[in-house]
């Protein structure tokens, strides 16, 4: 690594050892001078505690010279004075600083930075120096100020839309309690509103927000909630640039502002595959130091009308009926996936109709690679010289269709619906689960919470593709997607071939990112394309 200038370079105390403490423009380090008789004035010495962490990726030496810390300029939170008179007074309790050692250093500054913890959780760790003189303490500060405005990829100004609906129905707290402290450390301003309904969110931001005032918006909430921000955002940008949404074949403008997910609801699929983990303190951090994550959105249209836009998995089958059974008993929470999983799984419903697509041909890496992609994981994008193949048509009876836009890892598939899936390569891995045995699709199920390969079943296929097609083997009348669309059954929906019977409907409904869509008949495009990677449809995620 390039060597950077130094910008300051002071010995001071921290604890009860003195520190050479050193700032550049990408690392603040410190390192324990060894002296023979270390301890500054009173209290213990604890040679190896140096009570904080510091990141991965730097190292905690113990040499000669005693152990040394360092914390990236771009994982530093925030930097204050503090008050050591008000630490040290004796007013007879426990004494956090020894006060013969900071009465001969009585200037002090906190610096509150990332630490990164177990399993993909960041944490916000603090160290305080101690100073001879006010004016050198001073100094330490505005520099480390300057240094902090001088990222200029961290928000200042933020628009928050908490669900209070979603997940257990904690939306509140978590942000009251987790993330607003974290914001005001950092030093960042924020407009919250509490949702009063379903999609109040998306209107506010199609309609009315003022998104110049903002540097990003954040939403406080599960996948539905992430899925309200995208639309509102995205259908914003093509009504102001005059992109007609309802053309499958339209490019889509990207928006300019960010999305952040503090992760406060069911599934929390879009927060865990990006992020690595459902954590909220883990999300604000990721947000306040800028990070930024690209995705790939498909838009879903029928009949040449413009649908929805997914991020993460469209699923027509299995995950269309777990959803739309899952929707009748929100009352039950998160667990409500598990008891509708259950139920539709006895079901064991297929629906019969024609799938065509069109393969990625142009990249490489298939659905069935061994690498994962995280934010900051990137596989090389490599672009073939030439675009080939057409489209191709399957027809059968399937149990499930699912089109994963990314991993769609979650707290219950850690390694999701497909593992190699990309998150803004242009493409999306659909799945196909044809008619099997009760049994055999238990193993498939299963396997997406184990280690071993959901693909390799003789009855399940998966295509990376750029757009694919989904038509029913029976057309749905309009005036039964009317009763559908307003959550009613229909006699219709009883299996075709056998009126009489109950064994299987004619269709089932998409799911869309936790979003019911009634149509079964669909036409999808992957619309990120690899040229396009610097467009902001983005959640904030970590680098491993
Ligand atoms: N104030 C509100 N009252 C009722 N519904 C709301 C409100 N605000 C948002 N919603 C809707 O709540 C639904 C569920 O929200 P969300 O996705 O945040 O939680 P979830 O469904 O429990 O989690 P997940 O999508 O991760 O499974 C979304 O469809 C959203 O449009
Ligand atoms: C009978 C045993 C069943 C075990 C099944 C385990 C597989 C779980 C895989 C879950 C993947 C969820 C993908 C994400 C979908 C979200 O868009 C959506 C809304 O949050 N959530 C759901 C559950 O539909
Ligand atoms: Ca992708």
């Amino acid at each position: 690594m390039e060597k950077q200038p130094r910008l300051l370079a002071s010995q001071l105390l921290l604890k009860n050892s003195l520190f050479e403490v050193s700032l550049n423009r990408v690392l603040l380090t410190w390192k324990e001078i060894a002296t023979k008789k270390k301890r500054v004035s009173g209290g213990i010495h604890h040679p190896f505690k140096v009570g904080f962490c510091f990141p991965k990726f730097l190292r905690r030496d113990k040499g000669e010279s005693g152990t040394s810390h360092g914390v990236s300029v771009s994982e530093i939170l925030a930097v204050r004075e503090l008050d050591v008179d008000s630490e040290t007074k004796d007013d007879g309790r426990w004494q956090k600083m020894p006060q013969k050692s900071t009465e001969a250093y009585p200037y002090a500054f906190t610096v509150s930075y990332v630490e990164r913890a177990w399993q993909h959780r960041w944490r916000c760790s603090d160290v305080t120096f101690h100073c001879l003189e006010g004016a050198l303490c001073q100094q330490w500060v505005q520099t480390i100020r300057e240094q902090l405005t001088a990222l200029t990829s961290r928000p200042k100004h933020l628009l928050v839309y908490i669900n209070p609906y979603g997940g257990k129905q904690q939306g509140e707290r978590i942000y009251e309690q987790k993330v607003a402290p974290l914001f005001t450390l950092a030093s960042i301003s924020t407009h919250v509103i509490v949702t009063e309904h379903a999609n109040h969110a998306r209107d506010h931001l199609r309609t009315e927000a003022e998104l110049k005032k903002y540097d990003g918006v954040v939403c406080v909430g599960g996948d539905g909630m992430f899925s309200e921000m995208v639309h509102g955002l995205v259908s914003r940008t093509q009504r102001d640039n005059g992109v007609d949404q309802n053309s499958p074949e339209e490019k889509l403008v990207p928006c300019t502002l960010r999305i952040g997910i503090i992760p406060a609801g069911s599934t929390d699929c879009i927060c865990y595959a990006t992020v690595g983990i459902n954590d909220p303190v883990t999300s604000a951090l990721h947000i306040i130091v800028g990070d930024a994550q690209p995705m790939d959105v498909c838009s879903v249209h029928h009949n040449n009308t413009f649908l929805r836009y997914s991020v993460s998995l469209l699923g027509y089958g299995f995950y269309g009926d777990v959803l739309a059974d899952s929707e009748r008993k929100r009352w039950m929470g998160p667990a409500r996936y598990d008891f509708s999983g259950f139920k539709t799984f006895l079901t064991h419903h297929y629906y019969e109709g024609t799938v065509s697509f069109l393969p990625a041909t142009d990249i490489l890496g298939t659905p069935r690679d061994k690498t994962r992609c995280r934010a900051g994981y990137h596989q090389p994008l490599f672009l073939l010289p030439e675009y080939k193949g057409g489209w191709r048509v399957i027809r059968g009876k399937f149990l499930a269709i699912n089109a994963a836009s990314m991993s769609c890892a979650c707290p219950r598939s850690p390694k999701g619906l497909s593992p190699a899936a990309h998150l803004a390569d242009g493409t999306t891995d659909l799945i196909l689960v044809r008619k099997c045995s009760r049994f055999n699709f238990l193993r498939h199920l299963l396997r997406h919470t184990s280690k071993y390969d959901q693909f390799d079943m003789n009855f399940v296929e998966v295509h990376r593709v750029r757009r694919f097609r989904f038509t029913p083997r029976y057309c749905q009348s309009d005036s039964e997607l009317d009763l559908r669309e307003n959550g009613k059954r229909l006699f219709s929906q009883i299996c075709r071939d056998h009126p009489a019977c109950s064994c299987s409907p004619a269709y089932s409904s998409w799911n869309c990112d936790g979003e019911i869509l009634p149509h079964a008949a669909i036409e999808v495009g992957c619309v990120t394309t690899p040229y396009n990677l610097l467009c902001k449809y983005t959640v904030h995620s970590e680098s491993i």
